[in-house]
């Protein structure tokens, strides 16, 4: 019985092997606009258009597993979601376009995009990366390391010669993310990945965008093979769904990763496709108010004497560096108390901020990243790592800044950490909405 033709754009990539074993080569992609942009970022978030016969200005949601087939041999561009379908399909080529890729693959979330990119090793292989890294990905790659025979090296990735004195003609991969989750460190993409190639032509440096956006950060413009992000964070912005994307220039590379997601069947549902799809469209504006909000938080708690992680402040090691490869400096920043009870205590007190891992989306979170995102990594682990126990980690959103000021302000107050009259209080950015219980609050923590 002949098989099942894949469809036309996603069939014939399907035909290749995740080695690239005897398979023929991949046809070039059918979309050759991909890649391309015309307009500024900001207008091609929102340009898109749609093949709908009806002329629809939205993808419409395609909720169908199985589509019909022309004749028993296939015939059709599209068989079965798993494989491919059509408003994962236009989502892909839309994120393509402003990844600056070749083609660009959506996912069910951040951990399998990376997922997906790790099942490109072998064992034997070598991965450097740095150390300080969400979680999450520090967990995938333990588990690479203790169950399939991949070699983990952590380094120091902000120093490029620690990088270079692990590289060698068995790296891999290079997996990079900047800035870093949750302190802040800036890595030099560009410098990383001429050193990686210098070392072995055949590595990939793939990077974690998702601090900061395409809207920010090109990383495949910056000598990355592969780029991925969450696509739960920035991308989609309102929390509401889980995503991941994966972006390259290299359309063999892409055919292989393509192979692993109808082989796994981790690829985005239709559903994730269109509102993700929405999400993207208003990531320029939802960006520009996220990362003035952050600045004004930034200079007001370093303003009260914290150590405050943040790349849009001067007062960043790694400022010039960070301002040489992004565009903004996004909106998650962090800060130390000195004192873990304190941290639990403001994170406590807040109330606009929301106590929440992630970030990226509309509404501010606040977090201790030791016991919430970054609790797989176990204590002496980040001991060793010199991650401090009492960082709180600020993710800003879109309310008025005021607001926000208003309640950390309030939280710090009401927690110890500083001390305020109720004229400092209001003259730190106070104002709109402080309600007399509030001022009150703030009145009887300063004196005590
Ligand atoms: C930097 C970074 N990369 C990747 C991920 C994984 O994304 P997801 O939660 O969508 O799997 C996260 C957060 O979860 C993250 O913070
Ligand atoms: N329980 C989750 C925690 C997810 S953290 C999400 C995000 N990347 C962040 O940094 O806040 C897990 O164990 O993965």
């Amino acid at each position: 019985m002949p098989s099942a033709q894949p469809a036309a754009s996603n069939k014939a990539l399907a035909r290749v092997d995740v080695d690239g074993h005897d398979l023929p080569p991949s046809p070039a992609p059918s979309s050759p606009q991909v890649g391309r942009r015309r307009y500024a970022l900001a207008t091609e978030l929102v340009y898109t258009e749609t093949k709908d016969q009806y002329g629809a200005s939205s993808i419409p949601i395609y909720q169908s597993a199985t589509f019909k087939q022309t004749s028993s041999n296939g015939g059709s561009e599209y068989d079965y979601t798993r494989s491919g379908n059509p408003t994962r399909t236009h989502l892909e080529r839309h994120l393509a376009k402003i990844m600056n890729a070749t083609r660009a693959l959506a996912v069910s979330s951040g951990m399998g995009a990376l997922d997906v990119i790790s099942r490109l090793l072998r064992p034997g292989d070598e991965v450097i990366t740095g150390d300080d890294l969400y979680g999450g990905t520090n967990r995938l790659l333990t588990y690479l390391k203790n169950n399939q025979g991949v070699v983990v090296h952590h380094v120091d990735t902000t120093d490029v010669d620690r990088v270079r004195a692990v590289l060698n003609d068995k790296t891999a991969m290079v997996l990079l993310e900047t800035p870093t989750n949750p302190l802040i460190k800036i890595v030099d993409i560009s410098t990383i990945a001429r050193a990686a190639h210098d070392a072995n032509p055949k590595a990939l440096v793939v990077v974690d965008n998702t601090m900061l956006s395409p809207m920010l950060c090109n990383p495949l413009d910056l000598g990355a093979d592969v780029v991925y992000e969450s696509g739960t964070k920035y991308l989609s912005g309102h929390h509401d769904i889980m995503a991941g994307v994966i972006a390259c220039a290299d359309p063999e590379l892409a055919d292989k990763m393509y192979f692993t997601i109808n082989a796994t069947g981790c690829g985005l549902s239709p559903n994730d496709s269109f509102l993700l799809m929405r999400g993207v469209k208003t990531l320029a504006i939802r960006m520009e108010k996220q990362q003035a909000n952050a600045q004004r938080i930034a200079e007001f708690l370093e303003s009260h004497g914290f150590k405050v992680r943040y790349p849009g402040l001067k007062s960043h090691p790694q400022y010039d560096l960070h301002w040489s490869i992004a565009r903004g400096a996004g909106a998650v920043l962090s800060f130390e108390t000195g004192d873990v009870t304190l941290s639990e205590r403001i994170v406590e007190a807040a109330r606009l901020w929301g106590i929440s891992v992630s970030f990226g989306c509309v509404n501010s979170l606040i977090s201790m990243p030791c016991r919430m995102s970054h609790a797989s990594i176990d204590a002496k682990t980040r001991a060793e790592r010199q991650m401090p126990e009492d960082i709180i980690r600020l993710c800003v959103g879109i309310e008025d800044v005021n607001d926000l000021i208003d309640d950390l302000t309030r939280a710090l107050v009401q927690a110890g950490a500083v001390t305020l009259t109720i004229d400092d209080f209001h003259a730190n950015g106070a104002s709109s909405g402080t309600s007399e219980e509030d001022s009150a609050t703030a009145s009887a923590s300063a004196s005590a």
